[in-house]
């Protein structure tokens, strides 16, 4: 009878329907106790020999287990009802938080495991509040009411009924602690199964390329044998509880007839008063018997409470506070000033007393070595992370004081992982409008380089996409990602190792193309590669979490440093004069 206080708030979403679902649980329950009754008065009355009243008795029996199937289809549909209204409310919730969570809590989660959690653990919550809980509601509710009625008739019969009641109900209680902790094993084994399914299927093509498939294959062999232990065990301790339902029903029956019986024969009991005790006696003990078999499809939603109340409370890195929304009326100046970060006890900050200026409507360029710390610099300016010290402002304003959706819808970001779903072309691109005409979409895609490949396509821009738009290559994904963010019409463009995937002198062309496209937004490109940004206004060199040089090209090639360093280095790496920065 584990009432879990994750599962109850749960159940408030749909508190009305479930209300109804349990009302009409009751009306069922009524008929089972109708019938009861009915019968025991045709059984007194064929003891009698009086079948006067017999055909008239049959007929209601008949009526009360007609009204049984009419209304138990009526509370199913009820009960269906309320768990999808509540698996739709928590789902939509934990989606809401996840996306308030940002990516930061992703580096510490699992997909595979924040996926088992929104998929399986809610339709468990769905089987928990819209069967179990009813029908714990009628349990306690309907044994004392008939044990009461029963006192009337046969008090006797109650030193059978009573303590087997008691055992029935409180006697597995002795056991909720273990069965919370098994439950709670098998969820957290099932959770790692599911994200290590997730990670293989995702990482397929590197396993291949490392010839780790049977090794891989091996581990998930490992886990299922785990998950399978742990379910085992799980259901020991949950059928030590079901049995021990089931001794105390049977028992307190046979015990309630027994002394029922006696009573008979004693001659204190008239034989209606019998038949009314040997029927409602087992009347007693079916709500007890139905909540034990509902257990079982409510064990999972209570195994994955703690999972679901987890993801549900889990803090944001970031906190939402700001009020002003991100709406300039001319694009902005971006300012770090004196910014430092530093990921957790990591020892040395990843960005240390950063200050730089990414002017209005201009093209800022941050370049440096791998590790210098440019993805970190826009994760800062977009709010997935907090500095330690310094500041970050838009448009004069502290990034703080915005909205966080507000500012990230205002800042259109491409970054080196880009997402496309499994949908049409038109509508990957939509996503950042959803608004958009098919004219808008071709113009996006024309400035990112890639509407001539989309257009040479059989079904052009309803071309459905595999998964993370797996039949494209890297550089198309990456050039749909730009044309994309250019559609969403933010006065900020971020293009975050955008065209990484994109040849060298194609990558060139685009940034190029992109920089004329962009108008007057503010761009700031952060490039590997130095010949995606020899065009940009100004560049800001990264080294080691601090700027290293801030300049334009020409005039930080002649500078010498880090920046004239990196053209070194891509020259004797081969690149083509035309991909490289050989001025
Ligand atoms: N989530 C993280 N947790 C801990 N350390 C991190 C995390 N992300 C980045 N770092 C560290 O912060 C430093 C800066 O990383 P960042 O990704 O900002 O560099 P980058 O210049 O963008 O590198 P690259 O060009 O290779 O993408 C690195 O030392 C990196 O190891």
């Amino acid at each position: 009878m584990i009432v879990h206080p994750e599962l109850r708030r749960a159940a408030r979403h749909a508190r009305r329907r479930l209300l109804t679902a349990t009302f009409l649980q009751g009306a069922v329950t009524l008929t089972h106790l109708a019938q009861a009754i009915l019968l025991a008065l045709s059984l007194a009355a064929v003891a009698r020999g009086d079948t006067r009243q017999l055909p008239l008795l049959l007929a209601a029996v008949l009526g009360s287990v007609a009204a049984r199937a009419g209304l138990g289809y009526v509370q199913r549909r009820a009960a269906t009802r309320a768990g999808a209204e509540v698996r739709v409310r928590l789902r939509d919730e934990l989606l809401a938080h996840l996306g308030r969570l940002g990516p930061a809590h992703l580096t510490g989660a699992r997909a595979g495991a924040v996926r088992t959690t929104l998929v399986d653990g809610v339709e468990g919550v769905d089987a928990y509040v819209s069967r179990y809980l009813p029908q714990l509601l009628i349990t306690l509710a309907v044994p004392p009411a008939l044990l009461a009625v029963i006192a009337v008739i046969e008090p006797v019969a109650l030193l059978g009924l009573v303590p087997a009641l008691l055992l029935a109900l409180a006697g597995p209680r002795a056991w909720d602690r273990l069965l919370a902790k098994r439950g709670k094993e098998h969820w957290d084994t099932y959770e790692g199964l599911g994200a290590d399914y997730l990670e293989a299927l995702q990482g397929m093509p590197a396993l291949r390329a490392a010839g780790a498939v049977g090794r891989a294959r091996e581990r998930l062999e490992r886990r299922s044998a785990a998950l399978h232990q742990a379910t085992v065990a799980k259901l020991r301790v949950s059928l030590v509880d079901t049995g021990l339902t089931d001794l105390a029903v049977q028992g307190g029956t046979v015990a309630a007839a027994l002394l029922a019986c006696w009573s008979a024969a004693a001659g204190s009991t008239a034989a209606t008063g019998t038949y009314l005790v040997l029927l409602l006696a087992s009347e007693c003990f079916r709500p007890v018997r139905d909540l034990s078999r509902e257990w079982h499809a409510g064990y999972l939603g209570v195994s994955a409470a703690d999972g679901l109340k987890a993801l549900r409370t889990a803090e944001a890195a970031v906190p939402d506070d700001g009020t002003a929304p991100a709406h300039w009326p001319r694009p902005p100046q971006l300012r770090f000033d004196s910014v430092e970060f530093g990921y957790g006890d990591t020892g040395e900050p990843a960005l240390g007393g950063v200050t730089f200026t990414a002017e209005a409507g201009r093209t800022t360029a941050i370049v440096g070595p791998s590790g210098a710390g440019k993805s970190t610099l826009v994760a800062l300016l977009l709010r997935h992370r907090v500095p330690q010290q310094g500041l970050i402002t838009v448009d004069g304003r502290d990034v703080a004081a915005y909205r966080l959706d507000s500012l990230r819808q205002g800042i259109a970001v491409v970054s080196q992982e880009t997402y496309l779903f499994h949908a049409t072309i038109a509508d990957n691109l939509r996503l950042a409008r959803p608004g958009a005409a098919d004219d808008e979409l071709v113009h996006a895609a024309r400035t990112a380089g890639i509407h001539h490949e989309i257009a040479a396509l059989p079904e052009g821009y309803a071309t459905v996409l595999g998964e993370r738009g797996a039949t494209l290559s890297g550089g198309q994904r990456q050039r749909l990602a730009l044309a994309r963010a250019l559609l969403a019409d933010a006065s900020v463009l971020v293009l975050d190792e955008a065209t990484s995937s994109v040849d060298e002198r194609r990558e060139a062309d685009i940034v190029r193309e992109l920089i004329e496209a962009a108008g007057d937004r503010t761009v700031l490109v952060v490039a590997h590669r130095l010949a995606a940004v020899r065009h940009a206004d100004r560049i800001v060199v990264l080294n080691g979490g601090r700027v290293d040089a801030i300049g334009t090209h020409a005039t930080l090639i002649e500078a010498g440093g880090v920046y004239a360093e990196l053209v070194e280095a891509g020259r004797t790496h081969g690149r083509t004069p035309e991909g490289d920065l050989a001025a």
